[in-house]
């Protein structure tokens, strides 16, 4: 299944794979609890049915990290980080994980992240899931600093991982650029540039997609 936050995301998605089968494209919500929510109910649904999903891939548009992730173009996450996720202290940010819970990253499968790549032509690394959009300068250099490999940022990826996690299934993250991570400027967003990068890429992607590829060496 692919997992989309909006409709206008799901629709980029579902042009790209009208005529290949097996793929259900669904918009969950924006942010990381609607997704995992919308997720884990699908993969729930799906295993009910006796059908059960075998990957979920999160895709839509995000935030690029200048210069590694232009407007309109392709990422694929090589982790999926949760950069919001644990406690600010006097001392910075302290992941959920190094206070004893949880965790915050989700690996997706790497032969499948450098197929997608190899495919699509897509940069490769961190995808980092945040709560709030990145709006200032400052924001944008505290989540390098602590995140050197991060090419872009977006609101889902972590959510969708962590219900693709409970179910046993591996996890994708697919990103078109649509705005620079950093100082504010919505009327800068590249939305419709965006939406046509990811119908092209997923064009591209449904047959590394598919699991006779998947499980081939
Ligand atoms: O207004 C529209 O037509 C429209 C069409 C498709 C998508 C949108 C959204 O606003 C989707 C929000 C979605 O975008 C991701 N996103 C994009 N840029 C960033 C960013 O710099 N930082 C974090 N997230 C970003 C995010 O995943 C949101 O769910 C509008």
């Amino acid at each position: 299944m692919i997992a989309t936050a909006v409709p206008a995301e799901r629709d980029a998605v579902a042009r790209a794979l009208a005529d290949a089968p097996g793929f259900d494209c669904l918009a969950v919500g924006v942010g990381p609890a609607a997704a995992a929510a919308g997720t884990a109910t699908a993969l729930t649904t799906a295993a009910l049915r006796g059908e059960p999903y075998d990957l979920v891939v999160s895709a839509g548009i995000g935030g690029g990290f200048p210069p590694d992730a232009p407007l309109g173009s392709l990422v694929v996450a090589d982790a999926v980080v949760a950069a919001d996720l644990g406690a600010e202290t006097a001392e910075g940010f302290v992941p959920v994980t190094e206070l004893g819970f949880g965790t915050v990253v989700h690996t997706p499968p790497p032969a499948l992240v450098r197929a997608a790549a190899a495919a699509t032509g897509a940069r490769t690394g961190t995808v980092l899931t945040v709560s709030t959009v990145t709006g200032t300068a400052a924001r944008c250099a505290e989540l390098k600093a602590r995140h050197p490999r991060a090419v872009a940022e977006a609101m889902e990826g972590f959510g969708v991982a962590e219900a693709a996690a409970a179910h046993g299934v591996p996890v994708l993250e697919v990103r078109a650029v649509s705005n620079a991570v950093g100082p504010r400027d919505r009327a800068a967003w590249r939305i419709g540039e965006a939406l046509s990068a990811l119908t092209e890429g997923f064009g591209k992607l449904a047959p590394v997609l598919v699991p006779d590829f998947q499980e081939s060496p």
